[in-house]
């Protein structure tokens, strides 16, 4: 069974613009509401793609409610921690020349709240997934990511990580089956800007090295590259099209990965499904449907 644990969900409310100007009053002309952060998305593409997971996390207050609901039209078992104060986020991400993001700081988590998740977490064992992903609220002990590790090590649960800096490095020592930096991630870990795939490949092998079995790197229109736990290196470009949210993309590549995994046992397919998966959410205004995907492998 693939578990997905976000600390930080969110609604996402996607607006357009035409023109963004600072100081102002602007008015959109498209708007959309959608359960977001990114452990959140990594389920609803697993269902999508045909894989049933149950999507672990936290939520409070009215948006709570309505993420919750969101969730459950979208089909996701979601089982989250009720925090008594605040409220779930609202990302609020801007579509007009540029795209502009602007994510909460998120819930204000009690170490009670954390003892429920993690009492969620002791059924996991053998031949078990669990994705791990996103920002974790700055109320929170930066270790949190390797609190987890620390209590499912031993038991066989394969990890998925997708985090940035500190919270990434710090659990390569666990050695996570999978991370997924994008290539500015990947970058601004080791200090260095990663523009091609070729420039990629080495600071992805140093991850390895750093203990991370499969490393996966998005490059959004640059496609993608990944370092197998099998000793190959697979790099590929992004599927050509019109780029309508991308809003999802990495998440989306996280589920398509798993999913191909699971199906195959192949990396190649599974590095394949990823990309597929991260593109045909970047061209629609939903998460990746598996026709979208298998459409774009076909290609
Ligand atoms: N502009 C794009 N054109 C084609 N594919 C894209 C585009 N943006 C994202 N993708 C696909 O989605 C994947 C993940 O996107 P990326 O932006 O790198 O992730 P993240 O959201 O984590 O930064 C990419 O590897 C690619 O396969
Ligand atoms: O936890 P963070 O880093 O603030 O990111 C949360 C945001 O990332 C998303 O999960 C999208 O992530 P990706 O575009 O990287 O796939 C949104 O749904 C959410 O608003």
């Amino acid at each position: 069974m693939i578990f997905t644990v976000t600390f930080n969900p969110s609604l996402d409310y996607i607006v357009r613009v035409d023109e963004m100007r600072l100081g102002t009053i602007n008015r959109t002309n498209y708007e959309q509401l959608l359960p977001g952060g990114k452990g959140i998305n990594v389920s609803i593409v697993l269902g999508n793609l045909g894989h049933p997971s149950r999507a672990l996390g936290f939520s409070a207050g009215v948006t709570g409610v309505a993420l919750e609901k969101l969730l459950a039209d979208a089909g996701v078992d979601a089982d989250l921690v009720h925090v008594k104060e605040g409220f779930t986020r609202i990302n609020a991400k801007v579509k007009a020349v540029e795209e502009t993001e602007l994510n909460g700081q998120g819930l204000r988590i009690a170490p009670e709240d954390v003892d429920a998740l993690f009492s969620k977490l002791d059924v996991l064992g053998q031949d078990d997934t669990l994705v791990i992903s996103g920002s974790v609220p700055n109320t929170l002990p930066s270790d949190m990511y390797e609190q987890v590790m620390e209590r499912l090590a031993g038991r066989g649960v394969r990890i998925v990580v997708d985090a940035e800096r500190d919270l990434l490095t710090r659990v390569l020592p666990y050695r996570p089956f999978l991370v997924k930096p994008n290539n500015h991630e990947l970058g601004d870990i080791f200090g260095v800007t990663l523009k091609t795939r070729d420039e990629v490949v080495p600071y992805a092998r140093r991850m390895q090295e750093m203990g991370a079995q499969n490393v996966l790197v998005s490059m959004a229109g640059e496609g993608g590259v990944l370092v197998a736990a099998d000793g190959q290196v697979y790099q590929s470009p992004a599927a050509k099209g019109t780029v309508v949210n991308s809003v999802g993309a990495g998440d989306s590549c996280v589920a398509g990965f798993l999913a191909g995994l699971m199906e195959t046992g192949s990396y190649q397919t599974a590095f394949r499904m990823g990309l597929a998966a991260g593109s045909a959410s970047a061209f629609s205004d939903h998460l990746a449907t598996r026709s979208e995907v298998e459409d774009l492998m076909s290609r």
